[in-house]
C-alpha cells in the first residue's frame, strides 16, 4: 500500500511568511507542502505562481511541493513550475484539453504528475491509460477556490472506486480535512491528505499532523487484515 503521506495545504498560512510557514509544517511531521496555484479564471480566486514557488524553494530545502494547478490552460505552465522547484504537478481533468500528453510534458520535466477531480466529476473521468500514467489521483472533497469549506462526504466513494482500480497509486483527498472527517477517506483508500484550516489553525499542528498520519495507518492495517472474501463452502475465492 502506498505510505501515508500529509501534506498542509498553505491556503490557510500566512502568505506573509510562506517560507517560515512550510518549514514549521517540515519540522512538524509533513512530508509534502500542498501549494494552492489559483489563476482567477479556473476558480473565482487568485494565489501565487512559479515566482512564488521558487522563492519558496530556495527557502525552505528539501520541499517537496505538491503543487495544485487550480488553472484554465494547465499545459502552459509546466516548464515555469519545473523550473520553480515543483516536485508534483496536479491538473484538473476539467481543464485539460490532452491529459495523456499533458501527463507526458510533465514527466519530461522530471516532476510527478497529478490528475484532480473536482466534485461534480466522476471518477470515470479518470479512464484507465490516464491512470496508469498518472502518479498521483486527487478527489476534491470541497469545490475548489478556497479554503475552510465544509467537507462533502458524497464525494468518498470515487476515492474507494479509483482505489480499486489504481492499487498502487498515490490518491490525495482535499478539502474540509480534520481529524474527524479523515477516516472515511484513509478508509475508502486515500493515503495523501491535505489538510489546510485543521493543521495551520490548530494549537499543536504536529500532533494533527500524526492524528491524519496514524488514521492512514489503521485503515490500511485494518484492510489488510480483513480476511478475503467467502463462498458458500468456506472457501476463501481464488483458491
Ligand atoms: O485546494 C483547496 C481549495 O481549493 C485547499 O487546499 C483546501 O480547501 C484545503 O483547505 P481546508 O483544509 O481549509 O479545507
Amino acid at each position: 500500500m502506498p505510505e501515508a503521506i500529509i501534506s498542509p495545504s498553505v491556503l490557510a498560512s500566512d502568505f506573509g511568511q510562506l517560507t517560515a510557514e512550510c518549514t514549521r509544517m517540515l519540522k512538524g511531521g509533513a512530508q509534502w507542502l500542498h501549494m494552492d496555484v489559483m489563476d482567477g479564471h479556473f476558480v473565482p480566486n487568485i494565489t501565487m505562481g512559479a515566482p512564488v514557488l521558487k522563492c519558496v524553494h530556495k527557502g525552505v530545502p528539501g520541499i517537496f511541493m505538491d503543487v495544485h494547478m487550480m488553472v484554465s490552460n494547465p499545459e502552459r505552465w509546466v516548464d515555469d513550475i519545473a523550473d520553480a522547484g515543483g516536485a508534483l504537478y496536479c491538473f484538473h481533468i476539467e481543464a485539460a484539453s490532452d491529459p495523456i500528453s499533458l501527463i507526458h510534458a510533465i514527466h519530461k520535466r522530471n516532476m510527478k504528475a497529478g490528475v484532480a477531480i473536482s466534485p461534480d466529476t466522476p471518477s470515470s473521468a479518470i479512464t484507465d491509460d490516464i491512470g496508469a500514467l498518472a502518479d498521483m489521483l486527487l478527489v476534491m472533497t470541497v469545490y475548489p477556490g478556497r479554503g475552510g469549506q465544509k467537507f462533502l462526504e458524497r464525494c468518498v466513494p470515487k476515492v474507494a472506486e479509483l482505489r480499486a482500480r489504481f492499487p498502487e497509486k498515490d490518491i490525495e483527498v482535499d478539502g474540509g480535512l480534520n481529524p474527524k472527517t479523515v477516516h472515511v477517506c484513509a478508509e475508502a483508500g486515500s493515503n495523501v491528505i491535505v489538510a489546510g484550516t485543521a493543521i495551520f489553525g490548530a494549537d499543536d499542528p504536529p500532533a494533527v499532523i500524526q492524528t491524519l498520519k496514524d488514521a492512514v495507518n489503521t485503515a490500511q492495517a485494518k484492510a489488510q487484515q480483513q480476511p478475503k472474501e467467502k463462498n458458500g463452502n468456506g472457501v476463501e475465492n481464488g483458491h
